[in-house]
């Protein structure tokens, strides 16, 4: 598991190593110890499975507020990504900025989205599965969204996304001066 880019505070992409042989490919998808260094939490307490068979479905982009904020370990094992972290902690110098990554299953990375970041991603192919720990429960009261094409993030997505969910389409605009941040 070596580091490949830290973009912006905690955000960091993280390079896998299929073992292939005449069967086929293994691949690590998390090591606590291996990950240590890099910020992730000793204990994930969810895994999720997100497929989406339509190539342009975008979903996203989400956060959790504390104290139910979690980091994120984003592998996508079936198809292409397009993945945005937008950075939502006021006081860090990438407050309002955002990340992109082209997430492959044919080229198997992790990625690590830190607490106070929302996190979104548009397939880029069909039948597109994405697996990712999180580091707590699963809490609707306190979650939050961001639309993905908000203004002040000026997020330039590589195809207009051809599928998008109500609720994702109904997040207010992010109001910098007022919204809670970490
Ligand atoms: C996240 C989550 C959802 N659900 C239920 C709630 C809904 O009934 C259904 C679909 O949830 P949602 O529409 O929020 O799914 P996505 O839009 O893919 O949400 C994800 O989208 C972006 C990419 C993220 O990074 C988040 O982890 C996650 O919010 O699963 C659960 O039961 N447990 C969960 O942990």
């Amino acid at each position: 598991m070596r580091l490949l880019a830290e973009p912006l505070e905690g955000v960091r992409l993280v390079a896998l190593a299929p073992r292939h042989d005449a069967r086929g490919a293994f691949t690590r998808l998390y090591c606590r110890d291996a990950l240590a260094g890099l910020g992730v939490p000793e204990t994930m307490l969810q895994a999720n499975l997100s497929a989406s068979p339509r190539q342009g479905t975008l979903r996203g982009l989400h956060y959790q507020l504390p104290p139910s904020a979690e980091t994120k370990l984003v592998t996508c094992v079936g198809g292409r990504i397009h993945d945005v972290v937008v950075d939502l902690r006021r006081g860090t110098p990438g407050f309002c900025r955002h990340a992109s990554f082209a997430l492959d299953a044919e080229r198997p990375q992790l990625l690590i989205v830190p607490p106070g970041c929302a996190h979104g991603f548009l397939t880029l192919s069909a039948d597109v599965t994405v697996l990712y720990l999180v580091s707590a429960a699963y809490d609707p009261a306190s979650e939050r969204g961001v639309r993905y094409d908000d203004p002040q993030f000026g997020i330039r997505w590589p195809v207009p996304p051809a599928l998008v969910s109500e609720r994702d389409l109904a997040h207010p605009p992010f109001d910098a001066a007022r919204n809670r941040a970490w």
